[in-house]
């Protein structure tokens, strides 16, 4: 499988509730790919935000990975208008993207499960299950299986 560079994106200022679960779907990924923004997962990376850098720079950077990435993995869970901002991007530049939304009563924002570009939006109940989607649907991207014709 090819090593794919994912941007994983994630609730930072939108909170942190989710923050280990974050730590554990990046550990899977960094298994076979390389994660451009692996602090998303930092258990000590409070609702803050990063502090070594202006948020100008955070912007920036972030822009630049989106660009470079060759996917976008999103967890949706938390609300987080950095991570709507991401996809909007990630869409507005052709980025392929996977979403993940945990089930719960938080139901994802209408302008991302309403948008026709978002087609590989997946809910999940356990990591385990996460990392199955991810798998499977990164393998599609890698270009090692075929493609699924319908969800
Ligand atoms: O410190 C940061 N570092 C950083 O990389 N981001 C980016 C990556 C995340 O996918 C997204 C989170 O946005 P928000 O902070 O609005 O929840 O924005 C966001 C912040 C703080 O807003």
């Amino acid at each position: 499988m090819k090593r794919l560079k994912i941007y994983f994106a994630a609730a930072i200022r939108g909170g942190r509730t989710d923050a280990a679960r974050y730590q554990q779907l990046i550990a899977f990924l960094q298994t076979t790919h390389q994660v451009l923004t692996e602090h998303i997962g930092a258990t000590d990376l409070t609702a803050t935000g990063e502090t070594a850098l202006t948020d100008a720079e955070i912007y920036q950077r972030d822009l630049h990975w989106l660009t470079t990435c060759d996917v976008v993995v999103a967890e949706t869970t938390q609300p987080s208008l950095g991570v709507g901002y991401e996809l909007a991007y990630a869409e507005k530049i052709g980025k392929p993207v996977l979403i993940l939304q945990q089930q719960g009563p938080q139901k994802l924002s209408a302008m991302i499960s309403g948008a026709p570009y978002f087609q590989r939006v997946f809910t999940y109940r356990t990591v385990a299950q996460a990392q199955t989607i991810l798998q499977r649907e990164l393998g599609f991207i890698s270009g090692t299986k075929p493609p699924k014709m319908i969800e």
